[in-house]
């Protein structure tokens, strides 16, 4: 029944959905956490459900820990299940941006439970910041940091104040030379500022003097020195944030420019709190753009020769090919081969096939002109519900379920340019699958992707029950990276670690059947408990045990890439063998503004409800059906 205050005023821009923020927000691109963080340094916070204890706000100031390394402890509340140290990439960033004063962007979401004040939206940005102090609190057993964050622009009232509060102090009138205690420490050294009330406290979590008032350990129950929340550090016009906290992009857009691709094309309102406010009326904002294809010219780096084939340089860091220049020339054919598992064949182009009639050159044009119907679509396993994939996709032919549930359209109604790329996918997953010794199932299905700049697609595999072994990709437009690695349970032998309450790590259950796959971590050992089971001279559970005790030895991590591709527009990626879904995942980084690939397989018929299995008959007219050439 607790009356709320009411804030002061709006915020400069607000969205009711994380995805609409960090899609629109430059400085908070992240789906996920509190903290944005790239290139070494943190861009924007979000202040939110949990900012552990002692976090504070008011008009100009905000305390709040660095997110990470916390799981629920039995109240509910987020501790930290390991120590955060000064050297984690969350306490890197942000003592990045305190060290070289980049200001921060702060975004206030509903779910707070610190100002008794109601917020207009689920989110809402606040103002630029600066980043004062950061520092070690103890929580439990363990460290977690802090952060002080004091608000750029001391001169204008902060929306969020409480409403008919008083303006803030003219900054003439203001103390910024005093600065709360700092003392040095006796045992390590090192300075640490009064941030309590209740006394000064070596704040260096490697000290041994660390959270400790005199001798004894400080009292659970903390109160920030008044000092440490009052002080505040004088304007300088040399910290400038280096972009707009609300970026502005409807005036400066060209729409003759033939850069158009690289901002979203389109934008409409989807604030639906306009009608309840004005009665029903729902805001009809909306901005189409007109958007001229590009030539894939527009796309290519300097050290792309034209009508050369490129030479090769490959990196002892990955799997070194096969290299073939004879058997699909005009392409060179690389193949990497895993042992028991399969083979990715890469089918490198030039610009004799890509300038052709019909060829690459012409399909990224064809494919920027049609109304493909390119979406984005929800993941279906996320932590944030509702995140969209960071890339659009469309679905042609026999329908099925792919990481996102896509719709498909019949091979029917689509264009010519996806028959005629499909052409193209079916002809080289013959030759490569064929060339294998392998059967060929022609493919059914083409799934086109559409990644603008900043876009990818994450680690996954394409091992849904459904499908057939191979899958063939095409690449068209920006140059990209594609990474392979082993799956984390396969590299490690065992599932993710589970629970680790006591902070000792504790592996997740071991593999069924563990195929222990060339470069697995801890391969010998792994592969002669495997042949001491397989001879019968351990049993099952003395085979699980020993693989327990063997992994309890070293805590499991992520495989790093195995192989690495750098695709360039035109070449064509094929990946064939059950087993290289099952064990291994695949991402895909382009480099530059406008990609497609398009990915065709083989879905199996009883897969496939019986009343959409037209969608997936096609016949290729002899312009669509691919040469090799
Ligand atoms: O963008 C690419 O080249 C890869 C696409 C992909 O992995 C997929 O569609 O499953
Ligand atoms: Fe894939």
């Amino acid at each position: 029944d607790q009356v709320l205050e009411q804030v002061h005023g709006e915020p400069p821009a607000w969205a009711e959905n994380r995805q609409q923020l960090c899609d629109s927000i430059p400085w908070f691109h992240c789906t996920q956490g509190a903290m944005y963080h790239s290139e070494g340094f943190c861009w924007g916070f979000l202040i939110d459900a949990d900012g552990g204890t002692r976090t504070y706000i008011d008009d100009e100031v905000i305390i709040t820990r660095i997110g990470g390394c916390c799981t629920k402890d039995s109240e509910g509340n987020l501790a930290p299940q390991k120590n955060q140290e000064a050297d984690s990439t969350l306490a890197r960033s942000i003592i990045a941006s305190l060290k070289s004063e980049l200001p921060v962007g702060s975004i206030f979401g509903s779910k707070h439970k610190i100002l008794n004040g109601d917020l207009p939206h689920r989110y809402n940005i606040m103002a630029w910041f600066r980043v004062t102090n950061v520092w070690f609190e103890r929580i439990g057993t363990n460290h977690g940091a802090k952060v002080r964050f004091e608000k750029l622009d001391l001169a204008e009232n902060s929306w969020w104040a409480a409403k008919g509060s008083a303006p803030p102090m003219p900054l003439e009138l203001r103390d910024f030379d005093t600065k709360p205690q700092s003392l040095k420490c006796e045992g390590c050294s090192k300075e640490s500022i009064r941030v309590y009330e209740d006394g000064w406290m070596c704040l260096q979590p490697e000290c041994d003097r660390f959270w400790k008032i005199g001798n004894v350990s400080s009292p659970p129950e903390l109160t920030f020195n008044p000092a440490f929340l009052s002080f505040r550090s004088r304007s300088d016009d040399e910290i400038r944030p280096n972009c707009s906290l609300v970026p502005d992009h409807l005036p400066t857009l060209d729409e003759d420019a033939t850069d158009i691709s690289t901002s979203r094309g389109a934008w409409k309102c989807s604030d639906d709190s306009t009608g309840t406010q004005t009665g029903g009326n729902v805001c009809s904002f909306e901005r189409l753009m007109t958007m001229s294809p590009i030539p894939r010219q527009v796309l290519l780096d300097d050290s792309e020769q034209p009508s050369m084939r490129r030479e090769m340089v490959f990196d002892r860091k990955f799997m070194i090919p096969e290299i073939d220049d004879v058997s699909l020339s005009p392409y060179r054919k690389l193949t990497y081969k895993l042992d028991g598992v399969g083979f990715i064949t890469h089918f490198v182009a030039n610009a004799d096939i890509n300038s052709r009639p019909n060829g690459p050159d012409d399909l990224f044009i064809g494919l920027q002109r049609e109304d493909l119907g390119l979406k984005r679509f929800p993941l279906s396993s996320s932590l944030v519900a509702g995140t969209l994939t960071a890339h659009f996709a469309v679905n042609h032919g026999s329908p099925y379920k792919y990481v996102v549930s896509v719709l498909s359209k019949a091979f029917g109604e689509a264009p010519g340019v996806i028959l005629r790329a499909l052409g193209r996918l079916s002809r080289a997953t013959e030759q490569a699958v064929i060339s294998a010794g392998d059967m060929y199932m022609p493919p059914n299905e083409l799934l086109t992707l559409g990644y603008f700049e900043g876009m990818k697609i994450g680690y996954h595999d394409d091992g849904e029950s459904s499908l057939g072994p191979t899958t063939a990709t095409l690449s068209l437009g920006a140059k990209s990276t594609m990474w392979i690695r082993m799956k984390y349970t396969h590299f490690n032998g065992h599932t993710r670690r589970v629970d680790a309450g006591d902070g000792k790590v504790v592996s997740g259950s071991v593999l069924q059947e563990d195929p222990v796959l060339k470069g697995c971590r801890l391969e010998d050992e792994r592969r002669a408990l495997k042949e001491r089971f397989e001879a019968g001279e351990i049993s099952q559970d003395e085979y699980d045990n020993s693989r327990r005790t063997l992994f309890a030895t070293q805590k499991g991590k992520q495989a790093p890439p195995a192989i690495k591709l750098d695709l360039h527009h035109g070449d064509l990626v094929v990946m064939h063998g059950e087993n290289l879904q099952r064990y291994y995942e695949h991402s895909v980084v382009p480099e530059n503004k406008l990609r497609f690939a398009l990915t065709a397989w083989y879905v199996k018929p009883d897969h496939v409800d019986a009343a959409e299995i037209e969608k997936g008959n096609f016949t290729l007219t002899p312009d669509q059906i691919y040469d090799g050439k």
